[in-house]
């Protein structure tokens, strides 16, 4: 057996194409959705993960920019111009690219985002709105991931899943929103019994590790669908958690590292900020 090849960058591409006649609409009534992205330090991959996603946004007709501060910038700096932004309202959605330089609060910065304009769901008031079942911002690699399983052709409803990684990004999101489609979920992590058991009785595998070569051949049961998100670069080459090559030969569908998970996640960012514009429109007309 052969895997089918989820293709995220075509995925995405179709659905950004989507998108754009949603934004294109939304400029007719007079707003331009602005996605603006908070990047602190210097670390290369962040800056080429938050100008491919200002790229992504301007390809379909938003507007975005990119706020750099140094490395060094202090919380408190950090914090004066997240609320100027939230007060700002052109800026329709805000992110903070993690991860944050060590003299940094992660969380206090996450809490400062105003929860209508954090598009990535970290804000713990979006974070308890999932929970609770209220409509809310779904972080973005999570609501990827959902959409690239509906390529997959399989009802997750009774599917039994394993998701390695409880990171709050990935893998403790992804897990609710996959019960919340009836699927069997199994949360595995570092401290982990049985993982490679687990793995081996699932129907649906998504590795969010970041430890490549963790799930080979022997570890997925025929059929099975697998979804990477590890995107660790080793020796100049980005690598998933998965040994692709051996595993696209058992597995029923599969996700390649590049071209699968990340540019999903790209591609939410922008779902999310053209719901944080239309909300906007909806307050205006409540307003009158
Ligand atoms: N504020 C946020 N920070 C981070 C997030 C996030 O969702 N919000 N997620 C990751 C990084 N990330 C998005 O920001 C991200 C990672 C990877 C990709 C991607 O498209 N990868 C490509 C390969 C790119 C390459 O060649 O280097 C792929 O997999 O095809 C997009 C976004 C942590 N921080």
């Amino acid at each position: 057996m052969t895997a089918k090849i989820l293709d995220g960058k075509k995925i995405a591409q179709d659905y950004q194409a989507n998108l754009q006649s949603e934004v294109t609409a939304l400029q007719a009534e007079g707003i331009t959705p602005n996605l603006t992205v908070v990047l602190v330090g210097n670390d290369g991959a962040s800056l080429s993960y938050v100008t491919s996603k200002k790229k992504a946004a301007e390809k379909i007709g938003m507007s975005s920019d990119i706020i750099r501060l140094a490395e060094d910038t202090s919380e408190e700096d950090v914090l004066t111009v997240i609320r100027k932004l939230n007060e700002d309202p052109t800026v329709h959605g805000i992110l903070v690219q993690v991860p944050l330089p060590q003299q940094i609060n992660e969380t206090h910065i996450l809490e400062a985002i105003a929860p209508e304009k954090d598009v990535d769901g970290f804000n713990p008031v979006n974070i308890g709105r999932l929970y609770a079942g209220v409509e809310t911002f779904i972080p973005c690699t999570p609501l990827g991931i959902m959409e690239l399983l509906k390529h997959a052709d399989s009802d997750l409803t009774g599917q039994e899943v394993a998701v390695i990684g409880r990171s709050h990004i990935v893998g403790q999101p992804v897990a609710k929103l996959l019960t919340d489609s009836n699927a069997t979920v199994t949360l595995l992590h570092s401290r982990s019994r049985f993982l490679k058991e687990t793995l081996k009785r699932s129907d649906i595998i998504i590795s969010a590790v970041g430890k490549p070569g963790l799930v080979t051949k022997e570890d997925v049961k025929p059929g099975a669908v697998v979804i990477d998100v590890g995107n660790t670069v080793v020796d100049g080459r980005l690598q998933g958690d998965v040994l692709y090559d051996d595993v696209k030969e058992v597995a029923g569908a599969i996700t390649p590292v590049p071209g699968g998970v990340g540019p999903m996640t790209i591609t939410m960012v922008l779902n999310n900020t053209l719901i944080a514009a239309q909300r906007t429109k909806q307050q205006r007309h409540t307003k009158k």
